[in-house]
């Protein structure tokens, strides 16, 4: 092996003064020597402070947020990214709930449709009694010409999903159905507008209530084993259910397509696109007998969760720590028994959909989401247990949001004080960041950084950039608390 300083510009640089006097010489041996002490003695800091985090445990992380705010599919990008082995042992699991969505998406459509048949024939049939003979054949040409028998066809072809529909809730259990509420008013959910001066009235009893899993026994955190046992359903599998969906594929695909049912469903403004769980515009890729979901296709996929689920992943494999992450159900009704769970968190990761300024809750109707939002980050923030917990924002679902503002959904409609602020992405994403960084600055108990990210938890891409520095600032905090920094 032939050594040359000529082609080797670190050698020369390391390499002693020529013409170096034994004293010089011995000044900078010295000199070498204790800048590798130093080095040494910082290597073994880290070492030790390596050992020292180890020795306190996991990292844990409790996600909150309402119902469908995308916590379970935050965790479903920590699972892509970091436990990839159990991510790809899932992943064909998911294909009942696809399904199931996808044929919910298609019961919800076609149900729309037969209530305008049904309206227009109830029209007509009224509208026929007193008018003259011409005209009422006139109105029933245009009538039935409205709905030809196409679509009396295309009702009873698909009429065997509704069945499907009820044997995949019955596979996938009670996760399958979303929580709505029995009565449409409540005595306490007088309607608020969201960052209006009504203020008070926080959502539930947060920190204070005691009947949660840790005292009652129940609902304590499960692994997912269970639940994927029941969703058996096998690539090339020839299941009833995928011979169903085949024989209904093409009437699937017209009635999603048809431009009758695009005028009903923007008529009664209802946009099945933005909801939970849209298939409607995959059903040639997905409805085969060989499909299996993408990881896209998991995140999307709607399913609630019911009770609490606990995730570990090797986030930092540099350190080999663990981090447990706790999934919660959003619903109103479930959030008492989130309490316990704030004991001995080192973060939460708070989820607020920022797309639901114009929407209601599912379990009340008088609520809006947005305003909901905002009461329970007002709980969290200003929760006394978790007055030294790190707290990072999510303001989610900014993909729905921006589609909206660009179809010229008005802010200020459903948010007042938005005033003439002008109605872009920018403007009233800054607004709503705003508000939320006030309420978390005046709740805390004790001040604290304010962590806040613009997401889209179902582009796995952006998400992982946002993940890796979630990640790095919950370990830099808590190092920060170690003291070790
Ligand atoms: N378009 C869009 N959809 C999203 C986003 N985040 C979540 N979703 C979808 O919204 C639905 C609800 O998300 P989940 O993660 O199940 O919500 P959750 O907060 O766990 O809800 P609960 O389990 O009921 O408490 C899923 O179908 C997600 O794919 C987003 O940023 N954009
Ligand atoms: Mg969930």
């Amino acid at each position: 092996m032939i050594h040359s300083f000529g082609l080797d510009p670190l050698a020369s640089i390391l390499a002693p003064p020529p013409n170096e006097t034994p004293q010089q010489r011995a000044a900078r041996e010295r000199a070498e020597a204790e800048a590798r002490k130093i080095s040494e003695a910082i290597d073994e800091q880290i070492r030790q402070e390596r050992i020292a985090l180890r020795k306190k445990g996991p990292v844990k992380v409790l996600l909150l947020g309402q119902s469908e705010s995308g916590k379970s599919s935050t965790i479903k990008n920590f699972q892509l990214h970091y436990a990839r082995d159990q991510w790809m042992a899932e992943r064909l699991s998911w294909r009942t709930v696809v399904y199931l969505n996808l044929v919910r998406n298609v019961v919800e459509v076609l149900d729309l449709l037969v209530q305008a048949m049904e309206a227009n024939s109830g029209r007509r049939s009224t509208s026929s009694a007193d008018t003259p003979d011409s005209d009422r054949e006139r109105r029933s040409q245009s009538s039935t010409t409205k709905f030809p028998d196409k679509y009396s066809l295309l009702k009873l072809r698909l009429a065997p999903l509704r069945s499907v529909l009820t044997d995949l809730e019955r596979r996938v259990g009670p996760g399958s159905q979303e929580v709505y509420s029995s009565s449409s008013t409540s005595p306490t959910s007088e309607k608020r507008m969201p960052f209006g001066r009504e203020g008070g009235g926080g959502v539930g009893n947060i920190g204070s209530s005691n009947n949660g899993w840790k005292s009652s026994g129940k609902g304590r955190p499960s692994t997912r084993e269970g639940r994927n046992s029941s969703l058996q359903m096998r690539k090339g599998d020839h299941d009833e259910v995928t011979d169903i969906l085949l024989a209904c594929k093409e009437d699937m695909k017209s009635l999603w397509e048809d431009p009758l049912v695009q005028e009903i469903l923007s008529q009664r403004r209802v946009r099945i696109e933005d909801s939970s769980g849209f298939f409607l515009n995959d059903i040639d890729r997905i409805v085969s007998r060989d499909y299996e979901p993408s990881d896209d296709d998991v995140v999307r996929a709607r399913l609630r969760s019911v009770g609490v689920q606990e995730h570990k992943f090797t986030v930092d494999a540099d350190q080999g720590r663990e981090w447990i992450m706790y999934d919660l159900e959003g619903t109103r009704s479930s959030r008492a028994s989130w309490a316990p769970f704030f004991d001995d968190m080192n973060a939460i990761i708070f989820l607020a959909p920022i797309s639901c300024f114009d929407e209601q809750l599912r379990e009340d109707r008088n609520v809006n989401r947005l305003e909901d939002s905002l009461q329970l980050w007002r709980t969290v923030c200003s929760s006394r247990i978790l007055a030294k917990t790190q707290i990072i924002l999510f303001l989610n679902k900014c993909d729905i949001f921006r589609n909206k503002l660009q179809r010229g959904v008005l802010v200020k409609t459903y948010v007042p004080s938005f005033g003439d602020r002008q109605n872009d992405v920018a403007t009233a994403m800054k607004y709503f960041q705003h508000h939320f960084k006030e309420i978390f600055k005046s709740c805390s108990p004790e001040p604290r950084p304010f962590f806040v990210y613009f997401t889209s938890v179902i582009d796995t891409q952006a998400t992982a950039a946002t993940l890796a520095m979630v990640q790095d600032s919950v370990l830099r905090q808590n190092l920060q608390t170690a003291r070790l920094v």
